[in-house]
């Protein structure tokens, strides 16, 4: 794949007045692993919802977002996934995970029973749940957050998605998880040809999983560009200011700490 999955001009967002997204001009290109990192209320989940068609309606929106490899309009769910920080408030707490892993490839692909019930044990065995069988009965309360969280991302590419979005995925687990999340990210970006949005708070993580940085302030985009290069010479003061405030994030934590 080359070329730009998404080409974002001049998207500004606003609830009520105030500005969550300014003018934010940004391509992404196709297989790209793409971090956005800035601090809370910098706009990031904005930005995941825009590309996503999850603004909510009374969001005022600007500007445009071009998908120029797909020759229609983005459906959610089908040519984005999305996974959030917490994965139970994604699921219904009274409906076995394995009718619901697979619910957007049924509605999007148009499956029947069986072949959905099929894809959900495949799609929970990709993101190795072990026994994936036995969990497609089980409830919510039955797994761990970071088991949930690989579920969350079996359902989120079940449609098969170009782009995939992680907001914050990682944020509550610890760090032993958390590393095991984005080990299987990758996995999955690579082998299924997917374009990744990283968000995250984490300097250290963004620099680990992405090839290329976003930085968002006050709902600007005030820098982008290839890891290494906004790592070794950030553009922007803010950029030089963030990498700082992440000197102590990157010492060592303790096995098992929440971060
Ligand atoms: N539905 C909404 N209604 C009103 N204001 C909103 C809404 N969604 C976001 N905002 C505001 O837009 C700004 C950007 O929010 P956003 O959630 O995109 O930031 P963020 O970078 O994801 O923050 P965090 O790291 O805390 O998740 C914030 O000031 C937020 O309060
Ligand atoms: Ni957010």
């Amino acid at each position: 794949m080359s070329g730009n999955l998404l080409e974002i001009r001049g998207l500004s967002v606003s609830h009520a007045g105030a500005f969550a997204l300014r003018a934010v001009d940004l391509d992404i290109h196709a297989g790209a692993k793409l971090a956005v990192i800035g601090e809370s209320g910098s706009g990031k989940t904005t930005l995941a919802l825009s590309l996503a068609g999850l603004l909510p309606p009374e969001a005022l929106v600007e500007g445009r977002v071009d998908w120029p490899g797909l020759d229609r309009a983005p459906l959610t769910g089908r040519d984005t996934g999305l996974v959030f920080q917490d994965p139970a408030a994604s699921f219904n707490p009274v409906i076995p995970v394995g009718e619901q892993v697979a619910e957007g490839a049924r509605r999007h692909l148009g499956l029947g029973r069986k072949a959905a019930h099929e894809l959900a044990r495949n799609l929970l065995e990709r993101v190795h749940i072990p026994d994936p069988e036995a969990a497609l009965t089980a409830y919510v309360h039955q797994f761990s957050g970071g088991q949930l969280q690989r579920i969350a991302i079996a359902a989120a590419i079940a449609a098969r998605p170009r782009l995939l979005m992680a907001d914050e995925a990682t944020s509550a687990l610890d760090t032993v998880v958390q590393a095991s999340i984005v080990a299987l990210l990758e996995e999955l970006v690579r082998e299924e040809g997917m374009t990744l949005v990283f968000i995250t708070h984490d300097l250290a993580l963004a620099s680990n999983l992405a090839d290329t940085i976003a930085v968002l302030k006050d709902g600007i985009l005030v820098e982008t560009g290839p890891t290494d290069q906004v790592l070794v010479s950030p553009a922007h003061p803010y950029t030089r200011r963030l990498l700082d405030a992440q000197i102590d994030l990157s010492a060592p934590r303790l096995v098992g700490e929440a971060c």
